[in-house]
Order: structure tokens, then C-alpha cells, then sequence
């Protein structure tokens, strides 16, 4: 078995003796239960040197020593079979140890026990007697067993009779010289820190020699023991008291002195259970480090070394120990800890903010280090160091898991205060849009940066920028976006205000034409454009536009207004306003006079030339409005729109010219027709001879009529007739389809023959005209479709001659 310095040494100064602390607990205070099963014995290794139990759950349950800490103690005690070994432990600690039947003298202790000292934190071992006449020469289990006993023992108890003492091998001394051997391997460099108790209780004490001379025999003994065995080169000069403390005690005859025996063992108990006494046994140096919920894993790592012959490394046990221990200890908590935060983690992914995170989670965080502290704190301080920070670590990273759940939840709490404070915001329109953005920005910053600095646990390097990165990146995107809106708003707004300023002008100029109403209307399009522009700058002041910005929204808002410019006159345009129009200027002039009262026509009126006229002014209105008469230049400045050209003022195309123009003539055509009727009607009255006449001339068919029933009856329905139409108001509209029907025939036959005339005149002439037609009607017709009032419709033809338009007027196709 090899140990190296370095670890050896590196196992003892983590844990100095001084360092453990072993509270006493006062044996009559202690609290016990079920004290039988707690002082029962239980086989740890038995006789086929197998490690039989799991003392861990002996340590917890039956024991209750796992919470104890460095407080408790163990003591084993060594020495010859039968030499009441285990009745000295029964009588001492209360144990149920078996004892040996008097009569079969057969050794009954095999492998090693273990029992918990009545009322107490002891632990005392009973360990397989060494005389080896079970196992005959075979010296391996006592080697064994003196190696793991050492190793996990404070004490070891010699027991032997007195006299025993002197004989080498009835004394132990063989077993001595085993256990200052494997000590040697075990603690080697532990002088003076890690010391083992060998306490020698001589059985059967007589007194014929004094309890000092058998001391100094024994003492003279083991130090020439102690100089004979084996050291390395550097330890030669050590001392067995650089390693062992020695006690001697003695114990009369159980059997013969049975009274003094028990008085002494109660005596003697004092030194196990009494801290006070002066020969206490447990001091602090000799404990070995090992915390009591560490203890049955060290044990029975101790014993796989031991049993299977592999090098016993103690500071590698402990090392291992230190590991799992920590690492069982840490995993405990953490699950503990889990449990505590577990109902948090439901709260923050339903979207809630923990207000008191950061207060809460150091607390959870505190008590989970104290616990690992207070447990994991008496291993290897290394391996309790390193462990600490993994320990930690796990717990920072469950604990950031719920971190960044409080960062989502805030940044969307944070982003979704600043949405509704905006949106509260815009509605008031005399705000100051920049200004208040950037407040509500910084106000949601400083609130998610402040809660998300508290909800941190201390000593990590959490940090919240990505989440704040993507704060401001969603607000300034809102912040865009709610300004691009607003400013649209504000467009819109501004555009309406254009539509009513337009809607209050055109209309009405429309309707009441006059010489100069494009350029009227040029001038409420310049106006309408500038007051919304104005009222736009004034309400954008504090969006921080750019002037880029502004000259779009601009150009934008004279676009609009110049489309709905166009779209107004559209709608003032139309075939029918445009025939009314026409129809009421002709008619203002044909069948009104300068009064404004219809016109009676009569034989001397000249017809013809009032028809002219009036044609000529109703086509100099449509003229009016074949297309918007402002200089491109003009709307060019007013729209600030570039790209103006001709055909974008056209307002009636020459197609819809010739529809309009015909639709009209039909219409006026008629009137013409009327009003020739009329005067044939005023200047068609009988003359008062040919009245006379008829009466003297028609005097006997009157008289023939009335004397003939037939003729008078035919003559009396007709007057009925005639009156009942007269008394019903049906005689005038009777008499004017008759008149028209009339006229119609006659006007029928008048056509039928001037086209007589013009087939014989083509067939006679070949080259004759149809317009030397003389006939009345039709010759007002052929005027109607022939002669067009080119001064008027000239007009465009002036504009042109101040170079502004060409020649190519759309009416010139009338
Ligand atoms: N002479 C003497 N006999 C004792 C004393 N104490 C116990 N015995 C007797 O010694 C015998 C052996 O006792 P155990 O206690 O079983 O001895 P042991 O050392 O534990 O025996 P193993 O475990 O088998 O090694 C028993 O018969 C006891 O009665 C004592 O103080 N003196």
C-alpha cells in the first residue's frame, strides 16, 4: 500500500483537529426512542470480509446521528478472543454484543460490529478477537481490521488480562505492532495533528503488581515497538507520541470481584460519556474528520480499499467522500430549492411580473447556500469550495431561467404602457409629438430598467441589454409608425379641408357662368391649396419632420387637391348638367325677352335670327367647359405638379362634343318647330265676312240639318261633346293633338314632295343643290346642322393668338 506525502499531507491540514467541533451532548439529556433497536448490534463486515450493511440508513433512522455533524465519536476496541472484550462493551455502553457461553469457549465474535452506545453519540465497534485460532496463522483480517478501524476509530480500546502483559503475543503485541505498521501507512504525516487513543484496560487486575509499573512496562514495550518498525527515511526519528496518546486502566476479576467490577466499569464509563471528566477519551485531535452524514460512504469505501488489498489512500477517501458528499448534499438542496421557486415559474409564464424578484430569489438563494454550508462546510474545504461554485452556478442558472421570463414579461408590460400612453397621447392634436414620445420612451426605459436591475440576484453577471435593445427597437418602430399615422391624420384632415373649400366654390361658380370663371376658379384652387398647406405646416410643428418629409406630404396634398379639383368639375360637367346648361342659356335667349317673359311669336318676328343667336350663345357656353381654361404655367405654380399637360385639362373630348352637340340640336330643333307653329296659330284667324258669308250661305243646310233628326242628333252629340270637353278642360289639349296630327300630315306631304323635287332635280340636273331648296321647315334644319357660330367657338382660337393654346379647338368639329 503506498501513500504519497503531498496527499497525505494535504488530507490532514484540511481538517485540523482543532477545527472539529465536537459538542458534547450530554448523555442523560439525549432523547431516545426505540433504545433497543439503537443499541442493537449490527454486522458491518462479516466473517468472509464482506461489508454487509448500509449503515447509512442505521445513521439516520436508527441512530439519528446523520444531522450530527462532527458530533459523535467512534471507538473500537481490539484484543485477544474470549477476553471479554464484548461483555467490558455490554457493561460499558449498554450494547447487546454477544457474549461468549461459558461452557463452549468458542469465540463468538466474528467480522466487526457495530452499536450505538446507549443515550449517547457514540459509536462503539466490537471487532473479530486476534488470537487466530479460528483462522489459524492467517494474520490478513487482523491486518485488515486494524487498518479500517484505525482509519475511522478516535479510540482503541487494548484489551487485556494482566497476565498478559509482557507476553508478546498474549498482550497483543503482535496486533500492536499491525497497527503502528498500518498507521504509518495511514497517517504518516500527521504528527501532532491527527492523533489515536490507545486505551489499555487490564482485566482481572490483582494489584500484586502496581497499575504504574504494568503501564511503563507497556509503554517501554511499544516504544521499542514504534523504534523497530519499518519508517521511511525521514520519519525515523518520530515517536509513537507524535501519533498515539496512551491510557492505562485496570478492571478487577469480573467473576470473583464482581462487585468492585461493576464499581469500576461505572467508573470507567465516565471517561466515554463525561466531557468534564479529566481522562475523557474524545478529544478533539483525535477525531478524524469525518462529518456523521459522510460517515457510512467513508466506511464502506474505506473497507473496498482494505478488503480487495488496493492501496488505502485516506486523502483520496476523503477526497471521494468530499465529492459525493458535496455533491449529494448540493443535489438535496437544489431539489429542495426547486420546490421552493417552482411556483413562481407558473406565475411568470402566465405573464406576471414578480415585483420582488430579485429580494426574493437572494433569500431562496441564501438559504439554500447556508443549508450547503452548514452540511458540505465540514468536508475537504477544497472540495467544498469547488463544489460551492457549482453548486451555485446550477442554482444562478435555474434562477436566470425565471429571469429572463421577468425580462419578456417586462419588456412587454413596459412596451405595452408606452403603446397605450401614445395612443392617450395623439389625442389631444395640439401635442407636441417628438417631445412626448421621447418622454413616454424614457419613462418605459427607466421603468424596465429599474425593475429589471432590482429582479438581478447579487454577485451574477445577469444582464438585460438584448432585452432592452428590443424594447427600443419596438418603441421607436411604434414611435414610427403612430407618427407616420398621425401625419397621415393630419394629411387626411388637411385634404378634407381642401375638399370643403373647393366644394364651397365650384359648384356654385359652376352654376353661374361668367367671363372670367376659370380664373376665378384658378384662384379658389390657389387659395383652397394654400390654406391647407398652412394649416398642415402649423400642425406637423412638432413631429420633427424633415424638410424631405414636409416637401412630399406637400406636393402630396397639392395632388390631391388638384385631383379633386378635376373630379369637381367632372361632376359639374356632366352630359346632362352640360345639356341643361346649354338648353337654359339658348332658351333664355329664344323664348325669353329682355323682360325674362316668354316670348308670343307673331308673323313679323324674325324667328330665324333670334334662333341664331340664341344657338350661338348656348355653343359659346360649351365652350366654356371643352376644357379648364387656366394657363398650364398657373396650375403648375398653384399645384406645384410639374408634369401638367394639355390633355390633362381637357373636359369634354371632341367624341363627346359631337354627342353633346347633337343631343342639343335635336333638343333646340323642336323649339325652332314650335315656335314657326305658334305663328302660323295667332296668324290663322277667320275674317268676319267669310263668318257672315258662311251664315247667309249656309242657311238652308242649317235648316236642312235641324229638320233632319239624323242630323240634328249627329249635331247635338257632337255639341255635347264638344261642351263636355270644354266643361272638362279637354278641349284645348284635344284640339292641339288634333292640330299637331294635322300638321304632321301636312308636313309629311311637304317632305315627301321636296324629295320629289330633289330626285327629279338630280335626275334632271345631276349637279343640283340640295340647299336651293326653298321650303321653309327644311331649310331651318339644314341651318341648324350647317351653320355654326364660329365666332364664339373661336374663342380658343383667341387664346391661341396670345400663343397660349394652338388652333386645334375641339368644337371646330361642330
Ligand atoms: N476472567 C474473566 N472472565 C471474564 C471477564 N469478563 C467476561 N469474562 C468471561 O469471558 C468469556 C468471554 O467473554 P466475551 O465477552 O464473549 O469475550 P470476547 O473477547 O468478546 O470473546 P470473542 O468475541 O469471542 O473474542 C465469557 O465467558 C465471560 O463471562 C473478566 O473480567 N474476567
Amino acid at each position: 500500500m503506498t501513500m504519497t506525502t503531498d496527499t497525505l499531507n494535504e488530507t490532514l491540514n484540511e481538517t485540523p483537529a482543532e477545527q472539529i467541533e465536537t459538542t458534547e451532548i450530554p448523555v442523560k439529556k439525549q432523547v431516545v426512542n426505540d433504545n433497543d433497536s439503537r443499541t442493537t448490534q449490527i454486522q458491518i463486515v462479516d466473517e468472509n470480509k464482506q461489508f454487509t450493511t448500509i449503515l447509512s440508513d442505521s445513521m439516520k433512522n436508527v441512530w439519528k446521528l446523520d444531522e450530527n455533524g462532527f458530533n459523535f465519536h467512534i471507538l473500537s476496541i481490539f484484543g485477544s478472543q474470549s477476553t471479554g472484550k464484548s461483555t467490558l462493551l455490554n457493561k460499558l455502553f449498554n450494547t447487546k454484543f454477544q457474549v461468549m457461553n461459558e461452557e463452549s469457549r468458542q469465540q463468538t465474535t466474528k467480522g466487526i460490529w457495530i452499536s450505538q452506545a446507549e443515550n449517547s453519540n457514540l459509536l462503539i465497534l466490537d471487532v473479530e478477537g486476534t488470537d487466530g485460532r479460528e483462522r489459524g496463522e492467517e494474520q490478513d483480517f487482523e491486518r485488515k481490521s486494524a487498518l479500517f478501524t484505525l482509519a475511522i476509530s478516535e479510540v482503541l480500546v487494548i484489551n487485556i488480562w494482566e497476565n498478559m502483559v509482557g507476553l508478546y503475543q498474549g498482550a497483543n503485541m503482535g496486533l500492536l505492532k499491525t497497527v503502528f505498521e498500518v498507521n504509518m501507512q495511514l497517517f504518516l504525516q500527521q504528527q501532532g495533528k491527527i492523533k489515536t487513543l490507545l486505551l489499555f484496560v487490564i482485566r482481572d487486575f490483582t494489584g500484586r503488581t502496581p497499575m504504574s509499573n504494568l503501564s511503563d512496562v507497556l509503554t517501554n514495550e511499544l516504544n521499542k515497538m514504534w523504534k523497530d518498525i519499518s519508517k521511511p527515511e525521514e520519519y525515523s526519528e518520530s515517536t509513537l507520541s507524535d501519533y498515539f496518546d496512551l491510557m492505562f486502566t485496570s478492571l478487577p476479576h469480573k467473576i470473583f470481584l464482581p462487585d468492585q467490577f461493576e464499581k469500576e466499569v461505572l467508573e470507567l464509563k465516565e471517561r466515554f460519556y463525561n466531557p468534564e471528566d479529566s481522562n475523557y477519551v474524545f478529544k478533539p485531535n483525535y477525531h478524524r474528520g469525518i462529518p456523521a452524514d459522510g460517515f457510512s460512504n467513508y466506511a464502506e469505501s474505506i473497507w473496498d480499499k482494505v478488503a480487495y488489498n488496493h492501496d488505502l489512500d485516506i486523502p483520496t477517501q476523503q477526497q471521494l467522500l468530499a465529492e459525493y458528499r458535496c455533491d449529494e448534499i448540493a443535489k438535496a438542496i437544489v431539489s429542495e430549492f426547486q420546490n421552493d421557486i417552482a411556483k413562481y415559474k407558473e406565475m411568470l409564464e402566465n405573464g406576471e411580473i414578480l415585483e420582488d424578484m430579485g429580494k426574493i430569489f437572494n433569500e431562496v438563494r441564501e438559504k439554500a447556500l447556508e443549508l450547503y454550508d452548514s452540511s458540505a462546510g465540514r468536508y475537504r474545504k477544497e472540495v467544498y469550495a469547488r463544489k460551492r461554485i457549482d453548486f451555485l452556478e446550477k442554482m444562478n442558472t435555474y434562477l436566470h431561467v425565471y429571469y429572463l421570463l421577468q425580462l419578456r414579461n417586462l419588456e412587454k408590460k413596459a412596451y405595452s404602457n408606452f403603446k397605450n400612453n401614445i395612443t392617450e397621447a395623439v389625442k389631444d392634436d395640439s401635442l407636441f409629438f417628438v417631445d412626448t414620445l421621447e418622454n413616454h420612451k424614457s419613462k418605459c426605459i427607466e421603468d424596465f430598467k429599474k425593475l429589471a436591475e432590482e429582479s438581478k440576484l447579487q454577485e451574477t453577471t445577469w444582464n438585460y441589454t438584448d432585452h432592452l435593445n428590443q424594447l427600443i427597437k419596438e418603441i421607436d418602430e411604434y414611435g414610427k409608425i403612430t407618427k407616420d399615422q398621425q401625419l397621415n391624420k393630419i394629411k387626411k384632415n388637411v385634404e378634407k379641408n381642401t375638399l370643403n373649400l373647393l366644394n364651397g366654390s365650384i359648384p356654385i361658380k359652376m352654376n353661374n357662368v361668367r367671363e372670367h370663371l376659370w380664373d376665378e376658379l384658378g384662384e379658389d384652387l390657389s387659395k383652397a391649396l394654400n390654406n391647407s398647406i398652412n394649416q398642415y405646416k402649423s400642425l406637423i410643428q412638432g413631429y420633427d419632420c424633415t424638410d424631405s418629409e414636409v416637401d412630399s406630404n406637400v406636393r402630396s396634398i397639392r395632388k390631391s387637391g388638384w385631383d379633386m379639383f378635376i373630379n369637381l368639375i367632372a361632376e359639374e360637367t356632366t352630359d346632362n348638367i352640360i345639356l341643361v346648361r346649354l338648353r337654359e342659356k339658348f332658351e333664355e335667349v329664344f323664348r325669353y325677352d329682355k323682360n325674362g317673359l316668354p316670348r308670343i311669336w307673331n308673323n313679323n318676328d324674325d324667328i330665324d335670327s333670334f334662333f341664331k343667336k340664341a344657338k350661338e350663345e348656348a355653343l359659346a357656353l360649351i365652350s366654356l367647359f371643352t376644357f379648364i381654361d387656366i394657363s398650364e404655367q398657373k396650375i403648375r405654380d398653384i399645384t406645384g405638379l410639374e408634369d401638367i399637360k394639355k390633355q390633362d385639362l381637357t373636359i369634354i373630348d371632341g367624341d363627346r362634343s359631337k354627342k353633346l352637340l347633337s343631343k342639343f340640336l335635336r333638343e333646340i330643333e323642336l323649339q325652332y318647330i314650335d315656335a314657326k307653329r305658334s305663328v302660323v296659330r295667332t296668324t290663322s284667324k277667320v275674317p268676319a265676312w267669310f263668318i257672315l258669308l258662311t251664315m247667309v250661305l249656309g242657311y238652308n243646310e242649317f235648316i236642312a240639318v235641324i229638320k233632319n233628326p239624323i242630323l240634328l242628333l249627329v249635331g247635338l252629340v257632337f255639341g255635347i261633346v264638344l261642351y263636355a270637353l270644354y266643361i272638362t278642360n279637354l278641349l284645348k289639349p284635344v284640339l292641339r293633338v288634333i292640330r299637331i296630327v294635322i300638321q304632321d300630315i301636312w308636313l309629311q306631304i311637304n317632305n315627301f314632295a321636296h324629295e320629289t323635287k330633289l330626285a327629279n332635280n338630280k335626275i334632271g340636273n345631276g349637279n343640283a343643290s340640295a340647299s336651293a331648296s326653298t321650303s321653309n321647315s327644311a331649310d331651318s334644319i339644314n341651318y341648324l346642322e350647317d351653320d355654326i357660330p364660329l365666332t364664339k367657338l373661336n374663342r380658343r382660337k383667341n387664346h391661341n393668338s396670345q400663343g397660349q393654346y394652338d388652333s386645334n379647338a375641339t368644337l371646330v368639329n361642330f
